[in-house]
């Protein structure tokens, strides 16, 4: 019994020992997995503190985040304000686009019909040029033929008058003859009563009877004669009244040729101011830069040169007018420009050509004209004229006359003007202001510059010269007067500082601002007339001390000038208007949208061929540049703006 209890007891044992070694594997595997989860929760809170800083950190960043979206919500309302003004703008710019693309589509339009119209006008012309040619053929076949006819009414008048003359004699001859008839006639009643006595009386006498017989027969041949005679007279009477009418009808006929000579030579002269105002159309529309070239006459001081003639013309129709040929060393350089001016031209010959281009000034164009060549070429004799000689007067004063009187004649359209004027001049890179009541401001003392002028150029376009005087005007007498007072500062400075007055650049400006006071419109324009400083090498001036300073820089601003327009004409992206005074102050009106033209003032001088044709090549290439199209300012009417320079 105690032994089964024993085994009993044992076996549970082993049982409880079985169950503990399993309790304990199952004890460790959880204190295994205890630790494990333990670990995990660890872990677990471990991430959960990460995860709550997380939180914090991304609740944060949301909350910056949120103000950004706030911020960029904002950003992006005003970009898409921005957007939708863009949108109106793009509209806008679409729509101006689109007027620009019409606009140019009918200049196109207009320059082809331009170019057609010149191709007919030209056609025209031709056409005129024979028909006047045939009309003067016409004409002096007539006129030949009236001659003629005049000769030979003259001879039939002679003829008449001999005849009238014989007729006379012969009515003489006849009446004498009729009042011897009549005294026959009467001696024959008073025979033929005698011979009827007589025959009463019965006495015939044959010799009576003979005698009346021969007178019968007198009478009879003297009869004959006068209507022989008379008969004469009608045929000549028919003669001469045939030549009259043929001479009436031959006054006729060249009254009605010389109408139509004058007609067609009228036609031709509208033919070719047609022609050349389309031809400043397509110019206008191409944007070059026009050049006139203008040859001075032989002056009595020029040193005579055995060398023969330097300059010729071409006289093909293609170039007349146009062309120039300049001679050196027996090589022949031709050239072409928009207008060449022989010496012979006159001032006013040569102001007809740029009348126009003063008017488009008062329909509110900038337009800008300078002269360029060497000294003593005539520049200042074409800008300004020779003082005191009213024929002679230069092209300054002329437009303004001009400008003064169409001024005038726009007034009943309603067009009310006001002008300003200001005249400056640039000396070794130094503005000096020739209105200034106050001389010395502007002079240069003892190599101390004075007032230094500032050029400055606006948004427009405009450009403005900082304390220049600025004149109203009312009148050209009033510019004239003016002009003059510039001429003496000009000139005192030429005495006080020995310096000559081609020494330096010449700017006369006049701001034209015109209100149309029923339309209200308001145009701005500017006339710019400048005479450039003699352009010389220094080799030729021979200067030396201030002469020399002054002829570096004449030389700079003018090589200024040849850089500029060089980079014109090649399109270049920089132009270097800076680099002088001159340039800067030129530039709207060489890179703009003004109109500009260049005199290129030659001297037909042997000695100056060089010279001649260094000016004449600038010129060609001056010619070539393109600065656009023309624009004109036209606006409706604001406050008053002072003077501008382009
Ligand atoms: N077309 C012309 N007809 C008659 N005389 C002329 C003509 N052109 C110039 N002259 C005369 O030639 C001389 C020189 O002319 P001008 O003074 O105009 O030259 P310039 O080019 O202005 O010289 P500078 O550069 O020295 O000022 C003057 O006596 C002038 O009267």
């Amino acid at each position: 019994m105690y032994f089964l209890v024993e085994v009993a007891l044992k076996n549970k044992d082993e049982e409880l020992n079985l169950i503990i070694l399993e309790l304990r594997k199952s004890l460790a595997s959880l204190q295994e997995k205890l630790a494990k989860e333990e670990s995990e929760k660890k872990a677990a809170v471990d991430s959960l503190a990460k995860e709550k800083e997380a939180r914090i950190n991304t609740e944060r960043s949301q909350a910056s985040l949120s103000e950004e979206l706030d911020k960029v919500r904002g950003e992006l309302d005003g970009a898409n304000q921005r957007i939708a003004s863009i949108n109106d703008m793009y509209k806008l710019l679409q729509e101006y686009n689109s007027s620009l693309q019409l606009y140019n589509s009918k200049l196109q339009t207009d320059l082809d019909a331009a170019h057609e119209t010149i191709k007919r006008g030209e056609k025209e012309r031709s056409a005129i040029v024979e028909n006047l040619h045939n009309l003067r053929g016409q004409h002096k076949s007539l006129r030949d033929q009236l001659t003629s006819s005049i000769a030979s009414q003259d001879e039939t008048m002679k003829q008449k008058d001999a005849l009238v003359n014989e007729v006379a004699c012969l009515r003489m001859e006849l009446r004498q003859i009729r009042d011897d008839r009549d005294l026959y006639q009467q001696q024959v009643q008073t025979l033929t009563a005698e011979v009827s006595k007589y025959k009463e009386l019965a006495t015939n006498s044959s010799e009576l009877e003979e005698k009346c017989l021969s007178q019968g027969n007198q009478i009879q041949i003297l009869h004959d004669q006068l209507a022989v005679a008379e008969r004469k007279l009608q045929m000549s009477d028919m003669s001469a009244l045939e030549t009259r009418f043929e001479f009436e009808g031959q006054k006729k006929l060249i009254n009605e040729l010389q109408n139509r000579l004058e007609d067609a030579e009228f036609k031709l002269t509208e033919g070719e101011k047609l022609r050349k105002k389309l031809h400043n159309t397509i110019l206008e529309l191409k944007g070059n830069i026009r050049v006139f070239c203008r040859v001075r006459p032989q002056l009595p001081d020029d040193c005579s040169s055995n060398q023969g003639k330097v300059v010729s013309y071409p006289t093909s129709m293609e170039y007349l007018g146009r062309g120039i040929d300049m001679t050196q060393n027996g090589q022949k350089h031709s050239f072409t420009f928009d207008k060449v001016f022989m010496p012979d031209a006159s001032q006013e010959e040569v102001f007809v050509e740029i009348s126009q281009l003063v008017q488009s000034a008062l329909d509110g164009y900038k337009v800008c004209i300078f002269a360029y060549g060497q000294t003593g070429s005539g520049k200042t004799y074409t800008m300004m004229g020779r003082p005191g000689q009213p024929e002679e007067k230069g092209l300054i004063p002329r437009s303004l006359e001009q400008i003064f009187q169409t001024r005038q004649a726009l007034q009943p359209q309603g067009w009310r003007y006001e002008m300003q004027v200001s005249m400056l001049e640039i000396y070794n890179e130094t503005i000096r202001d020739l209105l200034s009541t106050n001389r010395d401001v502007s002079r240069i003392e003892n190599g101390v510059a004075g007032k230094q002028y500032t050029i400055k150029h606006d948004a427009n376009g405009n450009t403005q010269v900082s304390d220049l005087t600025i004149v109203d005007v009312q009148s050209s007498r009033e510019v004239s007067y003016l002009l003059d007072r510039a001429a003496q500062s000009r000139s005192v400075g030429k005495t006080q500082m020995n310096e000559q007055s081609s020494r330096s650049h010449f700017v006369f400006t006049m701001r034209i601002t015109g209100v149309n006071e029923s339309t209200e419109q308001q145009v701005q324009g500017v006339l710019n007339l400048i005479d450039l400083a003699g352009s010389e090498r220094l080799s030729k001036s021979g200067s030396t001390g201030d002469r020399l300073k002054e002829t570096q820089a004449i030389n700079k601003s003018l090589s200024s000038l040849a850089d500029v327009i060089f980079a014109l004409a090649k399109k270049e992206d920089h132009v270097p208007f800076r680099n002088s005074k001159l340039t800067y102050l030129l530039q709207p009106c060489l890179g703009g949208d003004s109109k500009t033209l260049m005199f290129v003032n030659i001297s037909p001088e042997p000695s100056s061929v060089g010279e001649s044709l260094c000016s004449l090549r600038f010129a060609a290439r001056v010619n070539a540049c393109e600065i656009g199209t023309p624009r004109r300012q036209l606006n409706m009417r604001t406050s008053d703006s002072r003077l501008s320079y382009g």
